[in-house]
């Protein structure tokens, strides 16, 4: 509740803002501004740019392959996502490739990752291609670790609490021994040269377990939103922190533009003067533009990531030209005190995206180990094969019950939702669900157990009124989301999906399917509940 008061006053805020500014808009720079270097290096220091030509060429070739093939294969999707209870598309289209068994959610939708070959996992790629895109991907994934690792060294953000009592000359000092390691690559670093502390809080923060690519070509677009506060002009992806991440994490993100060869018109465009003409390609036929610094802004036709100081209309906006080839890095906090946006150019673009997702919550591993605590409180008779719970204590079922609704809603819902799409590239996710589903039958049985154990009325009123209420949560919160699911699966969006992407509402039952021993739709139970407590 309170975080939906906070979300709710945002909006608020969003909106007076917006009001406010009516026609008018937020001063941005872009690298024609005179200033745009002292308002980076002031305002947006933790924002690292590296040029195409800093990242090897054979990288390159590899990763820019990948993509095509990932296209080539149909693996990208726009997911349907949702936002303050409505359902949308994204504009770009997205496949999560990372450490078997990993997930990563972000508004509202778990993404499961493509497996990128790893050692002791066998996974069965569809095509040996796609094997090869998923390699390249971890090459990509190591190269932007290693680059992390130098820019936060570089920085000296290596601890958090640095950051703000380091005088300037420790920095520099540190700096230039940062400097002078890099010179003797023969030494061992992690352990002559960085303490224990710095070396696993450096590795945890940039150990990326996946990578959320992005593709999107304008043209077949047909409609873009238009940047709402400094005029930026067309994105791809509104304005954002990005979710699920590993608190002060970086976010390491390869930038891929189709351009073609710079065309005579680009050039021209590229090398303008304020007050110029020049001949820019607009959807494929040129046109005649005065330029002029202060009206245009950033260049249309370029990629561009822009970003602003989360709550603060003082600090003007900077759009960050994306070329083919070019990455940046958001390091330590900056995605907690800023926001970023992708402001989309004319020719389609691939980006991959590097995060440390928090997976606490999010990998296999945890959540088959829930399921199993879970089961531990069911026992099979030797003798008759009857189940039964073992025990009826508040806090056992409480705990049972919740481990149902994560397996269910986090997990089987959303795999089912996003209908058949991982099997484009892989079918190493279907046994594992399989296995959940198993278990979440299971936790079907467990429920009307302790329905029928609360009706038996063995316990003294007071445990028996305390565990129905608490169950009665517990259960009011299954029946809200299963409705919920239920209405994303049937929404207009949904039903608009080819069929090999459809949403499937599953597990779904109805009520003369008698292999199940409770209804989906709760409704009357919650009401026979709510009539022995009162
Ligand atoms: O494509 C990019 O440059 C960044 C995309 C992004 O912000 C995201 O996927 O969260
Ligand atoms: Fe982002």
């Amino acid at each position: 509740m309170k975080r939906r008061a906070g979300e709710r006053e945002k909006e608020l805020k969003k909106k007076k803002l917006l009001e406010e500014l009516g026609e008018g808009r937020l001063p941005y720079m872009t690298p024609a501004d005179a200033d745009f270097h002292q308002l980076w290096k002031t305002k947006y220091s933790k924002l690292v740019f590296r040029k195409s030509d800093t990242v090897p060429e054979e990288l390159h070739q590899m990763v820019q392959e990948s993509f095509l093939t990932l296209r080539k294969h149909d693996c990208f999707f726009q997911d349907l996502v949702r936002i303050k209870g409505k359902d949308f598309f994204t504009p770009v289209s997205r496949i999560l490739i990372g450490n078997p068994g990993c997930t990563y959610k972000y508004l509202n939708t778990r993404l499961f990752t493509v497996p990128w070959p790893t050692e002791g996992y066998e996974i069965k790629y569809c095509s040996p291609q796609i094997h090869d895109a998923c390699k390249a991907l971890i090459k990509l994934n190591d190269y932007l670790h290693v680059e992390a690792v130098k820019a936060l060294q570089g920085q000296n953000l290596l601890e958090s609490k640095e950051t703000e009592d380091t005088s300037v000359i420790d920095r520099e000092q540190n700096f230039a021994t940062s400097l002078r390691e890099k010179g003797s690559v023969s030494q061992d670093q992690s352990s002559c040269c960085v303490p224990e502390d710095d070396f696993t809080s450096l590795n945890s923060r940039t150990s990326y377990n996946v990578t959320l690519l992005n593709y999107m070509d304008p043209l077949q677009m047909l409609y873009l939103k238009q940047e709402p506060y400094f005029g930026m002009g067309n994105m791809a992806v509104s304005w954002h922190h990005d979710e699920n991440l590993v608190e002060r994490s970086t976010v390491a993100v390869y930038s891929y533009s189709c351009e073609e060869a710079e065309s005579p018109a680009l050039h021209i465009w590229n090398s303008r003067s304020p007050g110029s003409q020049a001949f820019v390609l607009h959807r494929g036929s040129p046109v005649e533009e005065t330029y002029d610094q202060k009206l245009e802004g950033r260049d249309p036709a370029v990629w561009h990531v822009g970003l602003k100081v989360a709550w603060d209309i003082e600090t003007p906006g900077l759009a960050v030209p994306l070329r083919q080839g070019d990455f940046y890095l958001m390091l330590d906090d900056l995605n907690t005190t800023h926001q970023h946006c992708v402001l989309a150019g004319f020719s389609p673009r691939f980006s991959s995206t590097h995060r440390v997702a928090d997976c606490s919550r999010g990998t296999l591993e945890y959540i088959f180990g829930q399921c199993e605590l879970a089961l531990q409180n069911l026992q099979t008779d030797s003798n008759s094969r009857a189940l039964s719970l073992k025990s009826l204590e508040t806090a056992v079922v409480k705990q049972v019950e919740e481990i149902h609704n994560e397996v269910e809603f986090e997990w089987l819902r959303q795999f089912w939702f996003q209908g058949k799409r991982y099997l484009k590239c892989t079918d190493w996710w279907l046994k594992p669900m399989a296995k959940l589903e198993e278990y979440w039958r299971k936790m079907e049985t467990m429920t009307s157990l302790v329905l029928h154990e609360v009706r038996k009325k063995e316990q003294t009123e007071e445990q028996r009124n305390e565990t129905i209420s608490c169950f009665l949560l517990v259960l009011t919160e299954r029946q809200r989301l299963r409705k919920e699911w239920t209405a994303r699966c049937q929404s207009e969006a949904a039903e608009s999906l080819p069929e090999d992407q459809k949403p499937e509402c599953h597990p779904f039952w109805t009520n003369d399917e008698c292999n199940m021993p409770l209804p989906y739709d709760l409704e009357e139970v919650i009401a026979h509940l709510q009539n022995l407590v009162q």
